[in-house]
């Protein structure tokens, strides 16, 4: 099978300093990958450089059979590859519902004929704030939520632009135990549609109870990629951590 995404490559500079130097990573269709390393590795470079909001001056993103490179962030997520934010942007003036009517808006227009009528649009809404646990809280703002609710809202935005790849960054942290049992069954949930997830976490237990497989980037690099159990017990990975 070939792979949804297929990152060849990639090198990323801000200035003088290589934040990402020749990163290749593939993810297949329907995977839950792992992306691990410590503070300043490049997880966030490398996300913002496959999804768009930072354009990579070496190499190549290849997504669902088309070349990415070159296109903006919007055009990446039209073609069905969506992210969720370490920090939740959502729109602070607005309802949960409208904040989530419009990305799913934009998704009409984007893809003619996947939601037609205001009708579905609503129901599609509805199901949106059902499947993150927030339709009760429909008509209130985003500054009456809890964090983890506000991390679910987060993820149903980007659920909303109906993604084939999901990739979540630090959707966990700083909540709870059982907060992070919470977002875990969700990114689960979403999994089980077929959506494949990159899943950017320092949180270990979480990353090891989720991923099927482990990629680690440490300075830029990536220095293993593999079963998680044996990514974990790489001697370099080790020292990577030890010696943060
Ligand atoms: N816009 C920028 N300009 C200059 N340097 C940057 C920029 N963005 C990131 N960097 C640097 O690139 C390196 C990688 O940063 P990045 O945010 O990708 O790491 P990270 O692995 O996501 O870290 P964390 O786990 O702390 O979120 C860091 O040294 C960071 O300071």
């Amino acid at each position: 099978m070939s792979p949804l995404l297929h990152v060849d490559n990639i090198s990323k500079r801000f200035g003088g300093f290589t934040a990402l130097d020749g990163v290749t990573l593939e993810v297949a269709p329907g995977e839950r990958l792992g992306l691990i390393g410590p503070n300043g590795s490049g997880k966030s470079t490398f996300v913002n450089c496959i999804s768009g909001t930072l354009q990579n001056e070496v190499g190549s993103v290849r997504f669902d059979n088309q070349v990415l490179d070159g296109l903006a962030a919007h055009q990446r997520t039209h073609r069905g590859l969506a992210r969720s934010f370490q920090l939740p942007r959502p729109f602070h003036s607005m309802t949960l519902a409208d904040n989530l009517r419009i990305p799913l808006l934009y998704t009409v227009h984007a893809r003619p004929g996947q939601l037609r009528t205001t009708a579905e649009l609503e129901t599609r809404c509805h199901e949106l704030l059902d499947m993150v646990g927030l339709l009760a809280k429909a008509r209130q703002m985003p500054r009456d939520l809890t964090q983890v609710e506000m991390r679910k809202l987060e993820l149903a935005r980007a659920m909303a632009a109906e993604p084939k790849l999901l990739i979540a960054d630090e959707a966990m942290a700083g909540l709870s135990n059982s907060e992070v049992e919470d977002i875990l069954t969700l990114l689960f949930q979403l999994n089980e549609r077929g959506i494949s997830i990159i899943l950017i976490e320092h949180i270990m237990s979480a990353v090891m109870k989720f991923s099927q497989r482990l990629a680690v980037l440490v300075s830029g690099k990536k220095i293993a990629d593999g079963k998680p159990d044996e990514v974990v017990r790489n001697p370099e990975v080790v020292r990577a951590y030890i010696g943060e």
